[in-house]
């Protein structure tokens, strides 16, 4: 099977990689740069899932012809509560014939200090790598690798989101008419 990830990061590459694994599924698996359509932190979960259906889409249509069965988007953002500011995650999965399945990940909540620089505006990838005094932690462990003391990474996590996203493709029967 054929699948192309929106992404050339490398801890959402290794995540799909290892997901498949995990489902028994062989597939030649490659990355593609897109767009997401929507803003680079996404701070709704709505945006976020929007993020990574648009880069599941345009990961199938960056193709040029070639016959590719799963585009897959992985979009990582933060959402508001009452209790703080959490990161989410989120993975879509589109079939070639256009169905979409959505899974979610984990949510870690984020140091007060880190929070108020996001709310002003700043990305959560440079600021996590200046607080940790890391390089690229977003293509490595991410944020809830560094919180987690390793315990969940980006890997392991987006692994579990893309399995959530596939459940409509290994279990179809229980999704008819939805
Ligand atoms: O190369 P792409 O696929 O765009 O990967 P990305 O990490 O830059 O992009 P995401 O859409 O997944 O994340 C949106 C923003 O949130 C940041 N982010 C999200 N989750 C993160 C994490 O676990 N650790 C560090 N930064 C994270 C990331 O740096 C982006 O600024």
């Amino acid at each position: 099977m054929r699948v192309v990830v929106g992404s050339h990061n490398p801890a959402k590459i290794e995540a799909v990689h290892t997901a498949f694994e995990k489902m028994g599924l062989e597939a030649n698996i490659t990355g593609v740069d897109v767009e997401t359509g929507v803003s680079a932190q996404p701070f709704t979960d709505e945006e976020t899932i929007e993020g990574a259906i648009h880069r599941a889409e345009n990961s199938l249509n960056a193709q040029d012809g070639e016959v590719v069965d799963f585009g897959i988007g992985l979009e990582g953002g933060v959402v508001e509560t009452p209790y703080g500011l959490f990161v989410c995650n989120w993975g879509a999965v589109v079939s070639k014939d256009g169905v979409v399945g959505i899974g979610g990940g984990h949510r870690v909540q984020l140091p007060d200090t880190i929070a108020q620089e996001l709310r002003e505006g700043r990305e959560l990838g440079p600021v996590m790598d200046r607080w940790a005094g890391g390089h690229d932690i977003k293509k490595r462990e991410g944020a809830i690798g560094v919180l987690t003391n390793h315990r969940i990474t980006r890997v392991t996590m987006f692994r579990d989101v893309v399995i959530c996203a596939f459940a409509r493709f290994s279990n179809p029967q229980f999704y008819v008419g939805t």
